[in-house]
């Protein structure tokens, strides 16, 4: 690998978003380039997989960055946001060809984020650089007495929003000057998805979906009474697609209100009582997931950190807060980072504080 120079280590971050691809270039800790690239429905929907939009979005990123100047060949890696991989630790894994044939198949599911590894390796190989994603979604660390639903056959799954929380918790220890593993956390990622975790011991020891149980988000559903989604299932009324997709991308707060967007609903809940009902039950229910990953560490939780866009609502921090306090202190880290954190996992692999995984060894390729 090249040595940094006098100039610094190189790094290329790229998060691949539903309607947009946001890349940042950094040198060492520093951004110098952020940029986000849209991409409206019109432009989307001619592909049938999200796998299918990787030369479009490619050739977007590639225009982006020769308008900036920026060269690949002049940098010391790529990173990426990971998608919906095997159930793997934390950490920065190399892309390779297992990551690649996973992400391809897309048999985890369909997800923006599937984009970011190839997109990293089409970008870096041609150099002969180093390509990475960092804390993907399916980070699991759960423990073995987390995974049981109920049902022999459903296994309770990690996907969260682990890059993020990960992140937001790191920085924490960073500013108190003690290590993450030290730290008891309970991190809770308010975005159009509300994902939580329980920190012990530097591992999310149980994690709460965004897509499949716990509060219900801006936009998804979060648990459902399970006799009456079978009823619903059985109805005739939709298709498995059409369901799922009303349950992650329509339920939650649009639902009951018509804005995903907090600072629309939270404008409206003074003058409409069905919006402040709607508002208040939001804030009970990320309450009450919080209380059940306090018991997880026992109640020994050292910071309650809340992160995401929506740490960014005053109103609904100080509601959230009122409810969880008596719990432990709660330190508000709003926004997500996440090309920040892409660049901080990098760098500690090019710093040699961290060793890069590979991820074919470890799902057995
Ligand atoms: N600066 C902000 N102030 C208040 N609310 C915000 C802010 N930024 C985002 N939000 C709200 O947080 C929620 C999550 O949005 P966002 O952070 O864009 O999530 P995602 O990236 O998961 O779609 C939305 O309801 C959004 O309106
Ligand atoms: C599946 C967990 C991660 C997640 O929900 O990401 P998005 O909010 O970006 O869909």
């Amino acid at each position: 690998m090249q040595a940094p120079g006098r100039a610094g280590w190189r790094v290329l971050a790229i998060d691949p978003g539903s309607t947009s691809t946001r890349w940042a270039l950094y040198v060492d800790d520093n951004p110098v380039h952020e940029v986000t690239l849209r991409h409206l429905d019109a432009e989307l929907e001619a592909y049938v997989r999200v796998w299918d939009q990787i030369p479009y979005r490619l050739e977007r990123l590639r225009s982006s960055l020769a308008g900036r100047g920026v060269r690949v060949e002049d940098l010391h890696g790529v990173v990426a946001r990971g998608g919906l991989l095997a159930p793997i630790p934390g950490g920065t894994y190399s892309v390779d060809a297992a990551m690649l044939d996973d992400l391809a198949r897309a048999e985890r599911g369909e997800h923006a984020s599937n984009l970011g590894a190839p997109l990293a390796a089409h970008l870096a190989e041609p150099a002969g650089l180093p390509a990475w994603v960092v804390d993907p979604v399916s980070v699991d660390e759960m423990e073995p007495v987390a995974r049981l639903s109920g049902l022999p056959g459903i296994e309770r799954r990690s996907l969260c929003h682990a890059l993020n929380m990960r992140a937001a918790a790191r920085r924490l220890a960073q500013d108190l000057g003690v290590p993450y593993p030290s730290l008891r956390l309970v991190t809770v990622h308010l975005g159009s998805g509300v994902s939580l975790a329980a920190h012990r011991d530097g591992r999310m020891v149980d994690v709460c979906n965004p897509n499949d149980e716990g509060p219900f988000s801006p936009e998804r559903t979060g648990s459902l009474p399970v006799t009456q989604m079978v009823d619903l299932c059985f109805s005739g009324r939709y298709t498995a697609d059409e369901l799922k997709r009303a349950l992650v991308r329509r339920g939650g707060l649009v639902a009951y209100t018509g804005s995903r967007h907090l600072p629309d609903v939270l404008a409206r809940a003074g003058a409409d009582p069905e919006v402040r009902l709607a508002l208040d039950a939001f804030v009970y229910q990320v309450a009450k997931e919080v209380g059940a990953l306090a018991t997880v560490l026992e109640g020994r939780v050292d910071w309650i950190l809340l992160t995401g866009g929506g740490a960014h609502a005053a109103e609904l921090v100080a509601a959230l807060t009122e409810r969880v306090r008596f719990l432990a202190p709660v330190r508000v880290d709003p926004g997500e980072h996440e090309l920040e954190a892409l660049v901080q996992g990098a760098l500690r692999v090019l710093r040699n504080q961290e060793p890069a995984r590979f991820y074919g060894i470890m799902c057995g390729g």
